[in-house]
Order: C-alpha cells, then sequence, then structure tokens
C-alpha cells in the first residue's frame, strides 16, 4: 500500500502482450525497479480520438483525469491504477497484473459453454462487492461484463475498465453535444436506450384522420346515415388514446431509428442490469441476443420480455440463481435491487470462496500470454472470414462486438443511417445467422487447429469442404454485381444449349433415362462427398446433369441440402434480384417431363413460396393486366412489384437474344421482353391453364437463376484460378476448370477438388497467419525496448549536456 511507482517509462520492461481491447493494448511487464510484475495498459490516444471524433486534448485530459480516479480507488475487488504517464502518443496505464485474465478469454479458450454455477456464484459475488464499493462512492461503471471481469491464479477477481473506459462515456454536455455514446449493446439497460415514441404528432394527427373517415363510411353505410363531424372526431380520438394507452404506440411502431440513446442516464441501476446480463453470459458462454446485429439487440433490448435463465432449459442452475438473474433483469429500473441488497441474496450467502471456486477453472492451461495469441488468431480468421463475406461496416462492427469489445462507438447519426439500411429485417438476420453458423463453423475449425494443431496441412474430409466452398461463394457477392453482357450472351447460349439438351433427354426413351440416371448417381457417390454448402453448385448441377437425375429425386435431396445449409446459398443471391419477380422466360414449355422437373425444384426452393404468392397476387390482383403484359403486342407495360423488377411487354415476340438485362439505373435485373424467343408465343403462356400460367414465368426465371449461378460459380472458379496459379502450392496448379457446356456434368467434381485445395490453402494462410502475429508481436516489443533505450539515451545526453554546460 501507498507504494509509489515510477511514472518513467524506462523503468517498466514490456513482456507479452496479455489482452486487447477496442483502443488498448495490455502487456505483462516488469517493474524494473522493484522486479516486480505488473500490467501495462497502453492507450493509443489517437486511435481514442479518431474513434470518438473528439478534439485530441480533450480526450487526453478527459483519460488522465480518469486514470487519476483509478488510482483513488481502493477495494480488492476493483481494478486499481497505480499510476499513468503519456508516452509518445499512448496513455500508459500500469496496473496489478491478473494472470488469469478476463472470464471473457477464459470462457473463449476452455468454457465455451459457460462455467459451472459455483464459479459463477464467486465470481459474481466479488463483482458485486466491486460495484457496492463504486456505487457506494458515487461512481458508476457502465460496462460490467465478463471481459471486464480480471481474475488471477489465486482466484481473487476484480472489476477491471472502470476509470479509463469511462472517460469515454457520457461527460454530460460534451457528450450530447457529440452525439455519441458508448456501451456494448447486450449488456446495455433498457432506460439507456430511450425509445422514441414510434410515431410523432403528425402521425397521431393523420391517424385520427383516417379513423374518422373510416367512422363516417361505416356510420353512412351501416345506419344509412351520417353523424356528426364532431362525433366522429371524438371517437376516432378516443380510440387512438386508448389503442396508446393499452399497446403504447412505440410496442407496435418502433423502428430502429426511432431509438434515442439516453447518455445522461446515470443511474447505478444500470449496472445492475449489465450485471444481470453478465450472469448469463458466464453461465453459458455468451449473452443473449449476441447472434444478433447491434440494432436488432437494441430493439430486442427494448422491446422483447428481459432475458433470464429458462426454467426448463437451464436446469443444471439453481432456483436461486434464475431468481437472482431475474430480480436484476427488470425492466423498470426502479425494481431492481441495489448492488447492496443484492449480495444478501441467498445465492450470494451461499457462494463459495473464489479460491476453492474460482482457482480450479485455470487448471491445466496453458500462459495468458499463450491463450491471447490463440485467440488472436482465431478472432484474425474471424474478421478475415467477415471481410470476405461483406466490407460494409455493420459486418465489421458486429465482428467486433463478437469480441467482446467494449468500446463500442455509438454515433447516432451512424446508427440511424444503419437502421434505415435494416428494412428487410428479416432477411439481414436471416443472413447474419447464416454467417454466425458458417463462422462458428468456421471459429471451432480455427481453434482446434490453433490449439491442438498449430497448422493443419490437410483436412480434405467432407467438412474441411465447408471451407473451400466459401471463396467462390463469398466471391461471387462481388462478381455478381459485374456481370456483363457477354456473360449474358454466353449465358443465353449456355440456355439454349441446355434446353437442347433438356429436350433431347426428355424424348429418351425410359431405359435410356434410367441408364443415365444410374450412371449421374455413380458419379455422385464415387466424387468427393457432397458438402452441406452445395446448396450453389444445385442450380448447376441441375443444369449439367440429366433430367432424369432430377425425377430421380437427386435434386430434392439436395434442394433440401440447400435449405439446410443456407449460409452458402445465401451469398450467391443473384437471382435474389431477379428472384420469383422477373417475368423471364427463355425456355420453352414443351416437355412434360421438364415441366414436372422444374416445379419438383421450384417447390424445393427456397423462394418457391414467393414466387408463388408473387404469381397469386399478379394473378389476383391483375388478373387482366398480368395476362395482357404479356399478349399485347403494341402497347408498352411497365409493371413494377415491390420496385424490385421491371417488365416490359412491348413487341414479345421479338428476335431472339438475352432476356435478361441488368437495370443501371435501379441496380436490379430486367427482364426485357423484347429478347424473349420468337417460338415461345405469349399466347401460349396467356392460354395455358390457370396454374400453369401463372407458375411458368416463374420455372423460367428459375432456370435462369439456376444458369447464372452455374456460370458465376465457374466465372468465379476460373478468376480464383488465375489468382492461385502464382501461389499454388508445390508448384501445383488448382485442377484446371471445365468450361462450356459439355463439361457441366463434371463441374461437380472439379469443383470439390479446388475446394479441397482451397481449403488447404486457408489451413495454410492461418499459419501464415499465426507466425505472422507472433513477429509483429515481438517487432512491437522490440520498438517499444527500443524507444525506451533511446529514451534514456537521450535523457542522459541532456544530462550530459546540463552537466557539461555548468562545468
Ligand atoms: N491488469 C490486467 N491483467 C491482465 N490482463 C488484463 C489486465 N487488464 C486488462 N487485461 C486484459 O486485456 C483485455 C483488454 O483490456 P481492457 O478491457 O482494459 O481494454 P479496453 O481497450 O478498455 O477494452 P474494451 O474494449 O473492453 O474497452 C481485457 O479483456 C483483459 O483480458
Amino acid at each position: 500500500m501507498g507504494k509509489n511507482y515510477s511514472v518513467n517509462p524506462n523503468d517498466y520492461k514490456l513482456l507479452e502482450e496479455v489482452g486487447y481491447g477496442a483502443s488498448a493494448t495490455v502487456y505483462r511487464a516488469i517493474y524494473l525497479p522493484s522486479n516486480e510484475v505488473v500490467a501495462v495498459k497502453c492507450l493509443d490516444l489517437d486511435r481514442c480520438n479518431s474513434n470518438l471524433n473528439l478534439d485530441e486534448v480533450a480526450v487526453q485530459d478527459d483519460i488522465r483525469r480518469e486514470a487519476q480516479t483509478m488510482s483513488l480507488i481502493d477495494h480488492p475487488n476493483v481494478i486499481k491504477a497505480f499510476c499513468s504517464f503519456v508516452v509518445d502518443s499512448n496513455l500508459w496505464v500500469v496496473m496489478p497484473f491478473m494472470a488469469e485474465g478476463s472470464c471473457l478469454h477464459l470462457m473463449k479458450i476452455a468454457y465455451p459453454e459457460g462455467f459451472e454455477e459455483s464459479a459463477i456464484g464467486s465470481i459474481l459475488k466479488e463483482t458485486l462487492k466491486a460495484l457496492e464499493y463504486l456505487h457506494l462512492h458515487g461512481h458508476i461503471h457502465r460496462d460490467v461484463k465478463a471481459g471486464n471481469i480480471l481474475m488471477d491464479s489465486d482466484g481473487v477477481v476484480k472489476l477491471a475498465d472502470f476509470g479509463v473506459s469511462a472517460c469515454m462515456f457520457d461527460r454530460g454536455d460534451r457528450q450530447r453535444s457529440r452525439n455519441t455514446f458508448v456501451g456494448t449493446p447486450c449488456w446495455m439497460a433498457p432506460e439507456v436506450l430511450q425509445p422514441g415514441t414510434g410515431y410523432d404528432f403528425k402521425w397521431v394527427l393523420l391517424h385520427i384522420l383516417i379513423l374518422s373517415c373510416g367512422f363516417m363510411i361505416r356510420s353512412a353505410l351501416c345506419l344509412h346515415n351520417w353523424i356528426s363531424i364532431k362525433k366522429v372526431l371524438v371517437h376516432a380520438c378516443i380510440y387512438e388514446l386508448t389503442h396508446c394507452l393499452l399497446f403504447g404506440s412505440h410496442v407496435t411502431s418502433l423502428r430502429p431509428k426511432d431509438i434515442l440513446f439516453n447518455s445522461e442516464c446515470t443511474s447505478r441501476l444500470a449496472d445492475i442490469w449489465s450485471f444481470g446480463i453478465t450472469a448469463l453470459e458466464l453461465a453459458h458462454g455468451h449473452a443473449p441476443f449476441s447472434k444478433y446485429p447491434p440494432m436488432k439487440v437494441l430493439l430486442m433490448t427494448i422491446q422483447n420480455a428481459p432475458p433470464g435463465l429458462d426454467y426448463d432449459r437451464d436446469k443444471r442452475f439453481s432456483k436461486s440463481f434464475k431468481e437472482m438473474v431475474a430480480m436484476c433483469l427488470v425492466k423498470d429500473q426502479t425494481k431492481r435491487p441495489t448492488a447492496e441488497k443484492l449480495l444478501k441474496h441467498s445465492f450470494f450467502k451461499n457462494a463459495k470462496p473464489p479460491e476453492l471456486s474460482v482457482k480450479k477453472l485455470f487448471v491445466d492451461l496453458p500462459p495468458l500470454w499463450k491463450r491471447v495469441k490463440d485467440l488472436q488468431v482465431k478472432d484474425a480468421a474471424q474478421l478475415a472470414l467477415k471481410n470476405m463475406a461483406s466490407a460494409d461496416q455493420e459486418a465489421m462492427s458486429q465482428s467486433e462486438y463478437q469480441r467482446g469489445v467494449s468500446a463500442w462507438n455509438f454515433d447516432v447519426e451512424d446508427l440511424k443511417l444503419q437502421a434505415s439500411l435494416l428494412q428487410d429485417e428479416d432477411e439481414i438476420l436471416e443472413i447474419k445467422e447464416e454467417e454466425d453458423s458458417l463462422k462458428s463453423y468456421m471459429s471451432q475449425k480455427v481453434a482446434s487447429n490453433s490449439m491442438v494443431k498449430p497448422v493443419a496441412t490437410s483436412n480434405n474430409n467432407g467438412r474441411g469442404n465447408t471451407n473451400g466452398n466459401e471463396v467462390p461463394v463469398l466471391e461471387s457477392q462481388t462478381n455478381e454485381e459485374k456481370i456483363s453482357d457477354t456473360n449474358l450472351t454466353e449465358f443465353d447460349n449456355k440456355v439454349e444449349t441446355e434446353i437442347k439438351k433438356a429436350e433431347s433427354n426428355a424424348e429418351l426413351p425410359p431405359s435410356m433415362v434410367e441408364k443415365e440416371a444410374a450412371q449421374a448417381k455413380t458419379r455422385n457417390q464415387t466424387g468427393r462427398p457432397r458438402q452441406s454448402q452445395s446448396g450453389p453448385l444445385m442450380p448447376g448441377t441441375v443444369l449439367g446433369h440429366s433430367l432424369c437425375e432430377i425425377e430421380n429425386h437427386q435434386v430434392a435431396d439436395k434442394a433440401q441440402q440447400v435449405r439446410k445449409a443456407p449460409s452458402f446459398s445465401g451469398p450467391l443471391n443473384l437471382p435474389n434480384r431477379a428472384s420469383g419477380n422477373s417475368l423471364s422466360a427463355p425456355i420453352k414449355s414443351s416437355g412434360g417431363n421438364y415441366f414436372i422437373c422444374v416445379v419438383k425444384q421450384l417447390l424445393n426452393s427456397r423462394y418457391a413460396w414467393k414466387m408463388f404468392a408473387e404469381a397469386h397476387y399478379m394473378s389476383v390482383f391483375f388478373p387482366q393486366g398480368f395476362k395482357d403484359s404479356l399478349e399485347d403486342k403494341s402497347k408498352t407495360n411497365l409493371v413494377q412489384i415491390k420496385g424490385r423488377f421491371s417488365v416490359t411487354s412491348e413487341n414479345v415476340d421479338l428476335v431472339k437474344g438475352s432476356p435478361l438485362r441488368k437495370s443501371a439505373s435501379v441496380g436490379s435485373w430486367i427482364f426485357d421482353s423484347k429478347q424473349m424467343p420468337q417460338n415461345q408465343s405469349p399466347k401460349e403462356i396467356g392460354n395455358s391453364n390457370g396454374l400453369a400460367s401463372i407458375l411458368m414465368p416463374h420455372l423460367q426465371n428459375l432456370f435462369q437463376q439456376t444458369s447464372i449461378q452455374q456460370d458465376l460459380i465457374v466465372n468465379l472458379l476460373s478468376s480464383l484460378q488465375a489468382v492461385e496459379v502464382e501461389n499454388a502450392p508445390q508448384n501445383g496448379k488448382l485442377p484446371p476448370l471445365p468450361r462450356g457446356s459439355e463439361s457441366n456434368g463434371s463441374v461437380e467434381l472439379f469443383v470439390s477438388e479446388r475446394e479441397r485445395m482451397l481449403l488447404m490453402k486457408i489451413s495454410q494462410l492461418q499459419a501464415r497467419m499465426n507466425s505472422l502475429t507472433d513477429e509483429l508481436t515481438a517487432e512491437k516489443l522490440k520498438y517499444m525496448q527500443l524507444q525506451q533505450r533511446l529514451n534514456a539515451a537521450s535523457a542522459r545526453q541532456e544530462n550530459g549536456d546540463t552537466r557539461g554546460g555548468d562545468s
């Protein structure tokens, strides 16, 4: 106690990196004068400034002030800062070294499903003691979470990140004026997020007006008598008020952009909410809602019932634990207990001392820095994966957030912008979930690689191929934008070839059909195992193989695979743009077999019902227009559904050519009926029976989608091949990719082979990344030490100069 630590950086020898956050890196270090192990948190002030868009001096002042506050704190369960000083553009905060790191790190490394109850009880009790102390002294932590609960090898638990990170929280007016808010979404109390009303006064008026009209019309129709306007208005107002009172307007109409951040929220009870969320985090290995994108989490925090321990699902936990969590996670903050009161709960009364329950968690684990390095590799792989999947900001910030990083900068305007992009929420969620499943698989894989075998040189089992397939799939996202007219012409030719093939197949005698089906089956069996992510290849397969295969249920099976593994069919979303919307139809309807096959395929497809619904919608709401649009050769109809596609019906039976073109203006696919094949009379479609006329355009569209997908895959793989030739392992090239319609049948095999190669490459890249991280850390350390020496030398020189001058 009372020991003075020097503020001279030369007195500290930085050793390994033991932690990293949004704006800081933490090192194990030796305090040379006493040879004591300490932790030095190096806060990058530049990064802090740019993250927060604040002026440099203000940030530095804040950080310094908060570091000072941190040094005044004196409680066994709160990390205390020994001292802090600025070194170049970094603020160094010297604090006790917690040899086992944070609970989050520990869970990520060894307890992905969470800790057992006795350990949770001890950890939470110690944390609660820290909160009690802070609250009693007028502080609010505001970032309570597993990532900020540190442990040392004796089982001592301390709450960290108070003070320094608090500088990033509100400073009253300053925070408000800058319109930013910092926190971690999953742990944020509902009162920190203020829902707007959902709609404003204008909306209420409009609503009343509409209601009034409704009342008037109803009264006129039912009673054959108009009631007075005054009465009607009163009725409408009462109705609206009751609705608001009963349901709360925000409940029904809250949108992400309506969320406001209550930067003035200074309630200590917000910490109790975060504490409850932390309890769930320790119990499950992750915070509730953590799989959702941040904006969704914020919405769910406001709109959903509070999360909690499920009485059925969480059977392994005691009733008192469940009760305690439920007490913390009450939306009405006034009903939450204070830290002091909560400590009296039976759950904490019965908690074991941490040296008994916490200490045993670290048995057999490698040292902290080794664990951190492994985690870094894992995170880097995840991030790389994310970047490959999408470079958009939201994805990036989500990956940060899943790392458990707390310094989340919320720029309200940014959030609103994000929110406005979140209109098709379900679709986004679906994609996120798909990405999550892919990511979790990747992370498992990376974890196993990094923890068990640092370098996985070959992993070509069925699962391994999952990785391999990502590359073309992910790349397709960007490439989908690049499809040129040339591609489309190529595609068109391919479609024609396929049609001919399909027709000839349809005319084959049954024996031949069976034979081909058997051959195709054998091909599939002898080939590499199909991966669950074979989704995107499916359409190609449909095209590449004969119709008999489709008839033999293989397509149905594969289509099921596609549904089971949407993660990989997602990014190949090009047809989504046209999905079910473009009434493009280059194929002939002749060949009943083909029709049945495509119907099967359609019904198995993810979009089948959507398409069907749209077709139904068109036929119901525009029965004549729908038909006319196809039949009427003289007029030009521009039909738009959901703003996503256009159908021009001008001159439908013109020269054949590409039926699809990309609309530069709306970025969607347009079916240009000018390009419809001559021999496909629109009358044939219009006059065929109801179901067929509804389905045909969509079936045709589906056919095109599959061809586009196939074409995409082929293009992507060949472009990848070109890039990989330079780096191919052992100077070997990836298997050449067959092109052209004649090779369609074997595309699948080649793709599998390439997937395997790509997987190997990923493993090698992981290994390289590992060694590069090592090198980087070593270089960083070297740099720091050199800098220290340089500073020392210049200090010595200065001293010498002064002495020389004096003498
Ligand atoms: N005193 C310490 N001893 C050992 N490890 C520590 C110590 N302080 C921090 N760490 C490790 O470093 C990580 C990052 O530290 P910290 O949370 O303080 O950084 P940050 O940039 O403020 O992060 P955040 O993103 O949570 O705000 C912690 O999760 C923890 O694992």
